[in-house]
Parts: C-alpha cells; structure tokens; sequence
C-alpha cells in the first residue's frame, strides 16, 4: 500500500514502524478542591520545571535545535501566558485545566496567523503538554525507545524530540500532519533524517509493520514485497556509496562545469557546507540573522556578520540576497502592516525600497566586508518583478561600492521580461520555491495546496527555461537557489533548461553531484525537453525518468 506525503531530502529507509504515544487527554474542566494560590504555586512550579528541561535539552542538542528549544523554553515562561493561567485559577479552575486553556488559546491565536507564524503553533502545543503532564505526575509522550532500529510514526514530533533523536535508532521519520516549513522539516533536513511529513494515511499503520520510507519519491510502501525491499537495500547502499565518493567539483558527464553552492543563514554553516563540497554560497538568506531583531540591525553588526562569512569562502563565489522581509518571514523593522495576502505585499525589494536608509546600510555594510576580505562576492535583490526595481537595485549597488549586482528571479514577471532585466543586471538567480507559488497560485507555506507546489510543473520549467534562454543569449550567469535544485533529477532538467550553477542545502550536494555527473549536456536538454512538453508535474516527472533511463548511464549507477 502506498501513503503519499512530502519527503524531505532524497533519502530511503527500511524497517519496522514504532508509532509514538497519542497526547495527552484534555484535562476535564471541573471546579478544584484546592484554593488558586495553591493552584498557582503548582502551575508555576510545573511551568519552570518544563522551561529548565527545554533549557537543558536545547544546551545538550546545540546549533539549530539549541534556538528552537530554547525559544519553546521562553514560551513556558512568558508573562502573558502566565497571566492567562492565573485569571483562570481565580475562577476556579484546576492548574491542569488552566494551563491547558490558556495555552489552546494562543495556539489558537498563531495558528490563525498562518505561515511561519502558525507553524509554530505545534511547538506551543508541546510545551502545554508536557506542563499538563508534569501537573500530572505522567510521562509526557515522547520518542519510544523499542531497544532496536525502528522507523518512528507519528502524528507530529515536537522539536524537543526531534532534536534529541537517537539517529542510531531511528532509521526513518512518518508524520502524519506537519508541512514541509515545519520545525520538524526543518531539523530532519538539518539532520539529514529520511523523513516524509504530512502523510495522513500513515494514521493507519500499526507497530511492527515494515515499511519503505522513500522521501525522493515523497512516499511510504508499507507492507512491501520482498523484491520492493531488496530495491529500497540497494539504494540505501548506493546513496551511502554516494555520500563516500571523492568530493569533485559540480560537472555534467562531458566536463561542462556546473558548480554546486550552498544555501546558508548563518556563518555557522560554512565549514560543514565546505566539507560536504560546496564551491561557495549561491544563497545567503540575510534576514535569517535578523528575524527577531525589532529594529534595523546596525551596519557594524551586518559588517561582522558578512565580514565572517565571506572570511570563510576565500577565493570562492558568495552570492548575498539583501533582506527578504514579508510573508513567511517577517521582519518587523521593514514591514510591520497587517496585509490580508503578505505574500503578495510589501516585501523583498517592495519593503527594501520602502526603508531605503536599511537597503542602503546593508550594502553599505557588505561592500565594507567585501573590502576586507578575498571572496568574490555578488549581491542579489529578492522579489524582482520589473525592469524598473532591477534598475533601482543595480544604481544602488554600484553607487555603494557593489562590483556584481544581480536578481532573483521568483515572480513569473521577471521570468517573462528576464531578456529586459538581464540587459541591466549581472546575474540571475532563480528561486524556484517562489516562483512555483506565484505560478501556481498556491500559497506555499499551506499543506492543503501542497499538491500544487511543485517545481516539477511544466508551467515553471517554462518560465525557467525562459531565464536561461535570456542569460544564454546575453552570456549572464542564471543560477538556481530553490528546494528544486535540491531534486537530483530535476537538477539536471534545470540545467538542460539553461541553469549554469546550482545552489542548495549543502545535505544535499553528494546526490546532485552523482546525478549531474551521469548526463552530457545534450543528454540534459533531451531530459529537459522530454519534461517541458508534458501535460502536468507528475508527467514531467516521468517523463524525465523515462529519458534520463535511455541516456547511457556510466556502469554501475541507476538513474536516480
Ligand atoms: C530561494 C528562494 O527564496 P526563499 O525560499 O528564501 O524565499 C525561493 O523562493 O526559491
Ligand atoms: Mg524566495
């Protein structure tokens, strides 16, 4: 049988399901035998006991999860949530019931929000119930530990838990609820974990059914045959043969150079990106560094920052995106106005260019560490859709001591007019994620139209195609930085298409590295082109395969 979700990396697993223990019941709403300043002193006492414990887990798992731990410890303790619970007690009503309520009612409150916002609505969730459960004197449900690998099913997995997965254990990770921006996507990825989110038939599996979990083809076989088994072992054992092979520079199967960068937030992630091959950065998302700044980072705290990145990538290509504030990401010194659809408001270059004096301190601040430092740095403006903004960026940048200024290219626009923009800017960068939701009118952080926000979309490779016809005929770089860079196969469609660099999540270079090395150019425009004519995403998906299976492979690899 299978259970379709959305798999996150290109990783296979096999083994028996574990399924995680259900939440906790809703504590029933009846009058406590206690007085509320008891009531009080059990609540708080359980508040800081779970916000010590998230404090300690956070310090234990470090990097990415040590931030989401620790910001799920302030939630536990943070005074208008406290507040809440107390009104409540003054009522009348137990600590459990009391906790429970106030914390729904934020939860509540995000989730309304929606994007970024109402994705964290699941942390706030596991905070209330492990309060609930301390209240209690239960276990709060956590990871099961079976004594032996097993793939973990659950219906979502708080980061606390994520975070701390024994990775010697866990062999694969189900969800059934959670999107592909959940803090669990998140550090799956971050942990390289084969995990497949959102898949809400996985409700039905039982404890000790095998399954496959195969997140490049966003799926889980469950009771396979043993002939699906034996195909997922091999490649599980040529994935690992990948990740172990010399680390060479991106190039397609004729030696046309294809160089492979990486996507990063933070300097954090330099050395690991360089370990894992990358040539330099082709996306460096700045508004990471400041998402929970309040007002305008200074331009010596932006120098530090990109001073410390570029040191990293000497003599190698770093391609800086200025903030891209709004939507999913908001930054509340740029754009801090309700929008009704804040994916089509004021943000990227629209905020930027509404708070000149923050665009111009940025490049201020990134020309000054260009200057102290031996990368080779480019600087690109997000959310372009016209000529106009392109040529408003680029002044801006070489009044300011910028030498490459770019764009990216995530609206259909700017994929239309690129012949136009790449007259006036160096580069182009595609941001596939984008691109794909403003071409398919799906919003991309929502799971109920996930079906449509697929990159695989003749519509978007169209409009790709597009961009690198443009770059092609005015000899402009056009690199891609999107989760489609990502897809092995869809690399080498990208490419065939008229991309001359990928950049993506360094996790996932060793696969596109391999893929990219198996095809020519001309086997790549074939593949290209085989994908662009068909009628929808799952089409050209195929179709691609079913090209890239005739182009001869070099022994001993599979097309992946
Ligand atoms: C790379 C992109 O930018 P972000 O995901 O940060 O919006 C994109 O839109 O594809
Ligand atoms: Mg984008």
């Amino acid at each position: 049988m299978e259970i379709r979700g959305t798999g996150i990396g290109q990783g296979v697993a096999v083994g028996p399901v574990v399924r995680m223990a259900e939440r906790l019941p809703e504590p029933v709403d009846r009058p406590s035998h206690l007085d509320p300043a008891r009531e009080e002193e059990r609540a708080r006492a359980s508040l800081s006991v779970v916000a010590d414990e998230l404090q300690r887990k956070g310090r234990q798992a470090g990097g990415a999860a040590q931030d989401v731990l620790e910001a799920q410890a302030m939630m536990a303790e943070d005074p208008t949530l406290v507040d809440d619970i107390v009104a409540r007690l003054a009522t009348g009503k137990t600590a459990e019931r009391a906790v429970f309520e106030a914390f729904a009612s934020f939860r509540d409150l995000l989730a309304s929000m929606g994007g970024y916002m109402g994705e964290r609505a699941a942390d706030l969730d596991d905070v209330s119930q492990r309060v609930v459960a301390h209240l209690l004197k239960v276990p709060a449900p956590g990871v099961p530990n079976p004594g032996h690998p097993f793939i973990l099913v659950a219906r979502d997995l708080a980061p606390a838990d994520t975070a701390l997965l024994d990775l010697t254990q866990v062999l694969g990770l189900v969800t059934i609820d959670g999107g592909p921006t959940s803090h669990t996507a998140i550090l799956a990825r971050e942990k390289s974990i084969v995990a497949v989110v959102g898949a809400a038939g996985a409700a039905g599996l039982a404890d000790g059914d095998t399954v496959i979990v195969d997140a490049a083809d966003d799926r889980v076989t469950a009771s396979p045959s043993p002939d699906e088994v034996a195909a997922a072992r091999e490649r599980i054992a040529e994935r690992a043969a990948r990740a172990a092979a010399p680390i060479t520079p991106g190039a397609l199967a004729d030696g046309t150079a294809i160089p492979l960068l990486a996507n990063l937030g933070s300097a954090d992630g330099a050395a690991e990106a360089l370990e894992l091959g990358a040539e330099g950065v082709g996306l460096f998302r700045t508004e990471f560094l400041f998402l929970d700044a309040n007002t305008a980072p200074s331009v010596t705290e932006q120098q530090e920052q990109y001073t410390r990145l570029l040191a990293a990538f000497e003599g190698r290509k770093v391609v800086v995106r200025v903030l891209d504030a709004g939507a999913d990401k908001p930054l509340s010194f740029l754009n801090d106005a309700h929008e009704e659809n804040p994916a089509l408001g004021l943000r990227g270059i629209r905020a930027l260019r509404h708070s000149e004096v923050i665009l111009r301190e940025q490049l201020t601040a990134l020309a000054a560490a260009d200057a102290a430092t031996d990368a080779d740095l480019w600087v690109m403006a997000p959310m372009i859709a016209t000529v106009e903004e392109t040529r408003y960026f680029t002044a801006l940048c070489r009044e300011l001591g910028i030498k490459v200024a770019g764009v990216m290219v995530e609206t259909p626009s700017a994929a239309l007019i690129a012949g136009h923009i790449l007259k006036v800017a160096d580069f182009a960068s595609i941001g596939t994620n984008d691109l794909t939701q403003y071409t398919m009118a799906a919003d991309r952080l929502l799971g109920t139209v996930a079906n449509l926000q697929d990159a695989w979309h003749p519509s978007v490779l169209h409009l790709v195609k597009h961009v690198g016809d443009a770059g092609r005929a005015d000899g402009r770089p056009v690199g891609i930085c999107g989760e489609a860079a990502a897809d092995p196969l869809l690399a080498v469609v990208l490419v065939g298409l008229g991309a001359t660099s990928l950049s993506m999540s360094p996790s996932a270079l060793a696969d596109v590295r391999a893929s990219l090395a198996r095809y020519t150019r001309e086997d790549a425009e074939r593949i290209a082109r085989a994908a662009l004519v068909a009628e929808g995403a799952a089409e050209a998906k195929q179709a691609a395969r079913e090209a890239a299976e005739s182009a001869p492979t070099p022994s001993g690899t599979t097309v992946p």
